[in-house]
């Protein structure tokens, strides 16, 4: 959480409202419910009925037909290809509630990252509810830089942000900074001062801790002397913290609030701080600087903001949201809070994500196995198929971890619906048709989807010598085994005919097969596998195969922690791959698809370049790759995968 000052006030503050669950908010809240087929959330009563009909349709099926012949066979019911209707979580549930609440138009909402790490997949969820509801509403969404702790901010990670927003397609309506409103919000504070409701207090930790009911709130809370300054007394410390006339942790504005109320958000919380420690927009004008629970209700105010969503720890900070701007300004948005999304088994913790990329254990804050952003765009999942799953999910006050496996179903449908085919072999091993004569050296059109024309098709050599994946040969065959082996037929996709095995050629000193030698079979007409093949003319590439960076659910806390968790086959590289000479096509005409933010940038980036390997994964270019040199990053694995056991 942004802006945690480390006055003990704001501290506790801050874990309280982490601890306390918003119960009565989430059991007031519309509860979605998910149906599996058709891959939509439906209100519980709506989803009742929609069970009862399929039960019933179901039911009717199984009945004989009363004609006796046979009813022609229906198409399966589409769930796979049918995308969600992208505007549902706004249409439906939390946030049409909220809509509703305040029915203003036009809207205005803001994106309010702290600079002080790369965004994560959980902000995507923060994205595509702001600018999303702002959108679908015909308003407009401010990207603001929560910029009020310079402990923790950093340059880079402005543009690293703003970058993001865009990528997943969201055109920011301005961009502002917290730090923009400095001087006003001193004034704001001089006016709170001297409407009584805030005094300067030089307390320590444990002063506070006391005052906030000591350890676990069990003794009384009280005000200490400071609380009994008055205005001018306050006025004039308030300008000495500012002029610097306090170390760090001397002094500190405290708004004065309600202690009596059972929320600790209420219990004079710090409003301004001294640091020592310059800003990266305002230098060294301030040596003080104010907190999150002060800046943010009136930043959203200054700003016009009409609903301010945000996440459920901040469901207590409503009350002082709401208090404080109710005493200094006039226009008043609202706050309403939803639930984080994380995902399981993947780590968020800027901490973490730091150790593992000084440690080398990834290959930087990008690193295709981790759920930044950067690297989720490196790794090549397309920003469109983020916002399915950001929408699938739906928006409720529910936090939800989410297992990756259903991250990577949504991905491969989308890149299933949008992306082109092509030939890739990870590990090849060479064939050589003897029979091939005036064949070799053919071109052979190929479509770059059997589903969608649009995409045209390209043209491949078919050539006497081709390459195949080594796992798609074994030298003894067996019965229930359909690929290639010695005397056996294969089919080759859009190739002229099937081959079939005759010899093979091993190195001596490793046994592992340097050459297969095979003829047409021009009998057979339907063999029963078809396997995937890479002529001369295809293009070295090497491949990386991403698997989950760690071992268990819950790597933080994994015995021995979450560095003791790490999978060793995380990163599986195959230098030596070879890909069909159709990803030049492929990689000019990028990005694919033409969607979101990547075609606002122009060209999309390495990333942009997106295919389906058939019969063996989804790929994106890696940010690695350069003129001369492929390199390509599995995105996710194709379904069939798992069944590829023939
Ligand atoms: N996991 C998440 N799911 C949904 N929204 C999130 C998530 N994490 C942060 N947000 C929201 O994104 C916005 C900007 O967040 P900011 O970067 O300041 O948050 P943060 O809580 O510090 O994030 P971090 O998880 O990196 O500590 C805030 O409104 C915050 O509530
Ligand atoms: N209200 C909010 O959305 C909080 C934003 C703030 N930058 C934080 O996460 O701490």
């Amino acid at each position: 959480m942004a802006d945690t000052v480390t006055d003990a006030v704001t501290d506790a503050a801050a874990n309280l409202k982490l601890n306390a669950a918003p119960a009565d908010k989430a059991d007031n809240a519309p509860k979605l419910q998910f149906d599996e087929e058709t891959q939509k959330w439906y209100s519980k009563g709506e989803l009742k009925k929609i069970l009862a009909k399929r039960a019933k349709k179901a039911a009717n099926k199984d009945k004989p037909s009363s004609t006796g012949a046979e009813a022609p066979p229906k198409k399966p019911a589409k769930t796979e290809d049918t995308p969600l209707d992208p505007e549902a979580m706004f249409k439906q549930g939390f946030l049409n509630e909220v809509y509703n609440e305040r029915p203003v138009k036009p809207v205005m909402t803001r994106f309010p990252p702290e600079p002080n790490g790369f965004l994560h997949i959980g902000h995507s969820k923060a994205i595509a509810v702001n600018f999303g509801f702002a959108k679908y509403h015909g308003g407009h969404c401010i990207l603001r830089f929560d910029d009020t702790n310079p402990e923790a901010e950093e340059e880079i990670y402005f543009t690293a942000i703003e970058d993001m927003v865009r990528w997943l397609g969201f055109e920011p309506y301005k961009i502002t900074y917290s730090s923009d409103n400095f001087s006003k919000l001193y004034e704001m504070a001089e006016k709170l001062i001297t409407l009584e409701k805030a005094y300067v207090c030089h307390c320590d930790d444990e002063e506070i801790k006391l005052q906030r009911g000591g350890e676990k709130g069990s003794s009384p809370r009280y005000r200490c002397k400071h609380a009994e300054q008055t205005v001018e007394h306050n006025l004039r410390e308030f300008q000495r913290m500012k002029d610097g006339a306090y170390r760090p942790r001397e002094a500190f504005l405290r708004m004065k609030q309600d202690i009596t109320s059972g929320n600790p958000q209420n219990w004079d919380l710090a409003a301004y701080r001294v640091l020592d420690k310059a800003h990266h927009r305002t230098g060294d004008e301030w040596k003080i600087y104010p907190t999150y629970d002060f800046t943010h209700c009136l930043c959203d105010s200054f700003e016009g903001i009409t609903h301010s969503l945000c996440t459920t720890e901040f469901y207590l900070s409503r009350e002082s949201y709401e208090w404080l701007n109710g005493q200094l300004v006039e226009w008043q948005p609202i706050q309403r809070e939803y639930g984080r999304l994380s995902i399981s088994g993947g780590i968020l913790s800027k901490r973490k994500l730091k150790e593992l990329v000084e440690k080398k254990i990834v290959r930087g804050w990008d690193d295709p196995r981790l759920f930044t952003l950067i690297g989720v765009k490196r790794r090549g999942v397309p920003p469109g198929a983020i916002l399915e799953f950001v929408n699938e999910l739906g928006v409720t006050t529910t936090n939800s971890i989410i297992q990756a496996s259903r991250f990577e179903q949504t991905i491969r449908r989308y890149l299933e619906r949008t992306v082109p085919r092509l030939m890739l072999v990870l590990d090849p091993v060479p064939v050589i048709i003897e029979d091939a004569g005036e064949l070799d050296g053919t071109e052979i059109d190929v479509p770059f989807s059997t589903k969608n024309t649009e995409m045209g098709s390209h043209k491949i050599k078919f050539t006497k010598t081709i390459y195949i994946d080594r796992s798609d040969f074994r030298e003894v065959d067996s019965k229930d085994y359909f690929r290639l082996a010695p005397g056996k037929t294969v089919g080759l996709l859009y190739a002229p005919f099937p081959i079939k095995a005759t010899s093979l050629t091993k190195d001596e000193a490793t046994g592992q097969i340097t050459e297969i030698r095979a003829v047409f079979d021009r009998e057979t007409k339907k063999p029963k596998t078809y396997i995937q093949w890479v002529g001369t003319d295809g293009r070295n590439a090497e491949v990386r195969l991403y698997n989950s960076l760690f071992l268990s659910d819950n790597p933080a806390s994994a015995e021995g922690g979450y560095l003791n968790d790490i999978n060793p086959e995380s990163e599986v590289v195959y230098p030596n791959a070879l890909i069909e000479s159709g990803i030049e096509e492929v990689k000019r005409r990028a990005p694919w698809p033409e969607a979101a933010g990547e075609d606002k940038l122009g060209k999309g980036g390495p990333e942009s370049v997106r295919f389906q390997g058939l019969r063996v994964a989804y790929f994106a270019l890696d940010s690695d790759s350069t003129d001369d040199k492929i390199i390509l990053n599995r995105i996710v694995s194709l379904k069939e995968d798992v069944k590829k056991a023939n």
